[in-house]
């Protein structure tokens, strides 16, 4: 079973502009609506590809009942705490030469009985089957040793989690060992104070390091450059698919929801890969917040190339 948590959903607001001008009036093109957040794109891939997932987290207001629906009609189980305040609207601008400008908004406050509440269901739901994705910001009135406990937690059932954070989030779970990562290059340049772009050994180094620390899986996104995996014994360098880019927004939550169902699914870590590869090069065509459809994702997986990372850096 996989359980997506997301502490501050979203509705992404998409709008398309031919070039954006600070300062100035911008007319748009064209706005696309989607449920958003980390976690509920993880379970719109994870759905995309065949699998199921419990989508829980916290929403609030209009915009929450509206993820509720829009989830219930994509057939995706939910389990959200209510809370006061009304779920974040974040603006993604994308301008006809493909740069996106994210505008996230901080999302509605939690209090400490609504947290305790969420705590309580996801415990409810920990055991030895069952795989938590913790991922994305938190609202206010959460503590940044969220994910840490409620890794911590879950690892005492036996459940496993697979974390997608950044910032000081990222730094306190790393303590309670995820079983599986996907930082990007920047989140682990942040982590380990880098104030120049890591060279491919660095990235690979800098990976092992978390390996060091009990993760067992740990995958280095790099946007359109493709992306590093590492387990205990393979390294993989995945060069960045061509594909028609339209919003690179959500491209991460669908390589994690692709690693997710792989981990469900038991599947060996090459076809792992090339999941992740295919779902997250797809998602990149979509028009705002959207999955990559199931055929596309089995398109793009046949042109996913391996490359062992020894041999690699031998060339
Ligand atoms: N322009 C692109 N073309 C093809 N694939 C892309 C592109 N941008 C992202 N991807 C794919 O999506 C993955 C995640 O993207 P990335 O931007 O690194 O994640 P995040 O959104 O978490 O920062 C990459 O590893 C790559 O496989
Ligand atoms: O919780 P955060 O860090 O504000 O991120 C939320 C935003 O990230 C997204 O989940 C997309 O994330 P990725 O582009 O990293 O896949 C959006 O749907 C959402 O608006």
């Amino acid at each position: 079973m996989i359980v997506t948590v997301t502490m501050n959903p979203a509705i992404d607001k998409t709008v398309d502009i031919d070039r954006f001008e600070r300062g100035d009036l911008n007319r748009i093109e064209r706005v696309e609506l989607d449920a958003g957040g980390k976690g509920i794109n993880v379970s719109k891939t994870i759905r995309e590809l065949g699998g199921e997932s419990i989508a829980m987290g916290f929403v609030g207001g209009t915009s929450g009942t509206i993820i509720k629906h829009v989830l219930a009609d994509q057939n995706i189980q939910t389990d959200f705490v209510e809370v006061k305040g009304e779920t974040r609207t974040n603006l993604k601008i994308v301008e006809e030469n493909g740069e996106v400008t994210e505008l996230n908004e901080p999302g509605p406050e939690v209090s400490k009985e609504q947290l305790e509440d969420l705590l309580d269901r996801l415990n409810g739901y920990a055991n030895p089957y069952t795989l938590f994705v913790l991922a994305g910001s938190i609202p206010a009135g959460i503590p940044t040793d969220i994910y840490r406990r409620i890794t911590e937690e879950v690892h005492r059932k036996g459940a496993k989690v697979l974390l997608d954070a950044d910032g000081p989030l990222f730094a306190e779970s790393l303590k309670a060992a995820p079983d599986m990562l996907k930082p990007n290059r920047s989140e682990l340049e942040r982590y380990y104070q880098m104030d120049y772009r890591a060279s491919e050994q660095e990235l690979v180094s800098m990976g092992e390091k978390l390996l060091d620390h009990g993760t067992d899986m740990v995958a280095i996104s790099l946007g359109q450059m493709g992306a590093l995996f590492l387990t205990g014994d393979k390294r993989y360098r995945c060069p960045g698919l061509r594909v028609k880019a339209h919003s690179t927004v959500g491209a991460g939550d669908a390589l994690v929801g692709a690693m997710a169902y792989a981990w469900n699914e038991k599947l060996p870590l090459e076809t792992c890969i090339r999941l992740c590869m295919g779902a997250s090069a797809g998602a990149v065509t979509s028009i705002g917040t959207k999955p990559p459809h199931r055929s596309l994702v089995d398109e793009l997986m046949q042109q996913v190339e391996l490359l062992e990372i020894q041999k690699y850096i031998d060339k």
